[in-house]
């Protein structure tokens, strides 16, 4: 930890110096905490942050020839592997690559998960958010239990035991939640040392003139990076050193909020590893223009993302001579990248990657110390994207899924219209549903009267069943003919590991 003068200095030198005004106030564990905080803030990098904010906020207009719409293209079509475009045989051998590959412990997982579900509007990690499952089971756990599945898979096909390290990216906001939930639910029956958990870091938030804020007399107002953050936190926190003491070779990285998440899905990962990829991404066709979904597509020649929030929205209008979306590869935040590459860009280009400007209203405490809650926006937050890598991809490749079968995040409370507790539920529960009739099963109500089966279910109705399969039973809709063909199965169903052993028999 610096001293107070140290900070004095570093602060005059970077033009912050107000931030030590209510010094005087502070007890002396305030003081530390304080201390603590500053002598992580370089004063050179502090300036550079706060000259780039104010110049990515409030500097020269692209002129027309360089503007977005102008530089990009859609993905050609040739260049999207993925689930409808391919046969059974060939989505067959991606994913025995993929096994063969995770019977090797050469796959990890890995989460992004420093947000802080201000649109869902609870005060605690959205992984620990459970949609009202029969179950109740919460994001967190789902996950787990699919990466414990899919090991399982992976050991009975090879006659080895392996593993799916789980790295989990948190922020100051969620990394003690997100650490006591593990240990009070046991790590979900995974292996405590193979669930590891790292900080991404804060940034602070930049006012309009170019002055930081304080949120307390002793604390600036701060962000997480944004999870392109995860470049920096990889360095920081010596995960990569992790990943090569393991012999991890490819990683899947994903966001926290998609109740449909394949963890390390083998089909993804058997996809981009027989490509020869050191990038790849997972994408659904958009749904329709607003959608708050990037889309995959070419800038200026190089493969990149174009956030919801960037692209212009005449663009995200344009649609080809069918009629459909231009630009339809919409990301659903499920990255594949090998752990050479993630070194390479880690190493070599984390400074590189572009700082997205963000105005928000954001607290700061005033001259005579009382708080001021802003009406309208007063300060810059910038944060790094996670997507913003592909463009140093030497092989970079574009993998389209299903949106019913793997796309279902939760961003919104109840009330909204989309992406809600009640539309993840939904969607989960319309998956297994489908999953039980493919497997032979027949659906009777409590008067013992035959459901007829319902296609096409949308996510503004419930399926005609509450049927709800235990990844621990499934991983994918596999396995589940020998339990279920030709059984009448009254509604509510919750097939978990008991019910299958009885099942069996
Ligand atoms: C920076 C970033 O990763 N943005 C992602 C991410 O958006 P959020 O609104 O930040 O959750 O998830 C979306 C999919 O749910 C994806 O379409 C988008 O591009």
């Amino acid at each position: 930890m610096i001293t107070f003068e140290e900070a004095r200095t570093r602060l005059d030198t970077a033009g912050q110096s107000h931030l030590l005004r209510f010094w005087t106030d502070l007890n002396e564990e305030e003081k530390n905490r304080f201390l603590t905080e500053l002598s992580v803030l370089d004063p050179e990098e502090l300036q550079d942050h706060c000259k780039g904010a104010i110049k990515a906020a409030f500097g020269r207009q692209l002129s027309a020839e360089e503007s977005l719409d102008q530089l990009m293209e859609p993905v050609p079509p040739e260049f999207i592997g993925g689930v409808k475009r391919s046969d059974q045989q060939t989505l067959q051998e991606w994913e025995n690559e993929g096994i063969l590959q995770i019977s090797q412990n050469k796959v990890a997982v890995l989460l992004l998960a420093g947000g802080q579900g201000t649109r869902l509007g609870v005060p605690y990690p959205k992984g620990m958010y459970s949609v009202g499952l029969p179950s109740k089971k919460t994001l967190y756990r789902i996950q787990a239990e699919r990466i414990r599945k899919v090991q399982e898979l992976a050991a009975t096909k090879h006659g080895s035991k392996c593993t799916v390290p789980w790295y989990i990216m948190t922020s100051e906001f969620t990394l003690e939640p997100t650490e006591r939930f593990f240990r009070e639910n046991r790590y979900f029956g995974l292996e405590p040392s193979n669930v590891l958990m790292f900080e991404q870091r804060m940034i602070p938030a930049v006012a309009y003139d170019g002055k930081l804020l304080l949120e307390q007399k002793g604390k600036i107002a701060m962000a997480p990076d944004g999870n392109g953050g995860l470049y920096r936190a990889l360095l920081d926190n010596q995960v990569l050193e992790d990943m090569e003491r393991r012999g991890v070779e490819y990683l899947h990285v994903y966001c926290v909020d998609n109740i449909l998440v394949k963890m390390a899905d083998p089909v993804f990962i058997g996809f981009c590893v027989k490509k020869g990829a050191d990038c790849g991404a997972k994408v659904v066709e958009k749904a329709f223009p607003e959608e708050p979904v990037g889309v995959v597509c070419r800038v200026g020649g190089v493969y990149q993302v174009v956030e919801y929030s960037e692209i212009p929205a005449e663009t995200a209008q344009l649609r080809n001579a069918a009629g459909e979306l231009l630009y339809s590869a919409g990301n659903i935040c499920n990255h594949f990248f090998t752990r050479d590459f993630l070194c390479n860009v880690a190493q070599s280009f984390h400074r590189e990657l572009k700082q997205h400007v963000a105005l928000k209203k954001v607290p700061f405490l005033d001259e005579d110390g009382n708080l001021v809650k802003p009406t309208k926006p007063n300060a810059i937050k910038m944060e790094k994207y996670v997507f913003d890598v592909f463009q140093f991809s030497k092989k970079f490749v574009v993998f389209e899924v299903l949106r019913e079968e793997e796309f279902s995040p939760l961003k919104n409370a109840d009330g909204a219209r989309l992406d809600t507790p009640t539309t993840a539920r939904r969607s989960l529960l319309a998956q297994h549903y489908r999953w039980a009739l493919a497997a032979g099963a027949h659906f009777l109500n409590r008067q013992g009267e035959i459901i007829q089966p319902t296609s096409g279910i949308s996510q503004d109705e419930d399926p005609p069943v509450l049927c709800e399969i235990s990844p621990l039973v499934s991983y994918f809709g596999e396995a589940l003919e020998p339990l279920l063909k030709n059984k009448s199965i009254t509604s509510p169903f919750i097939l978990d590991e008991t019910e299958a052993e009885k099942l069996k028999n």
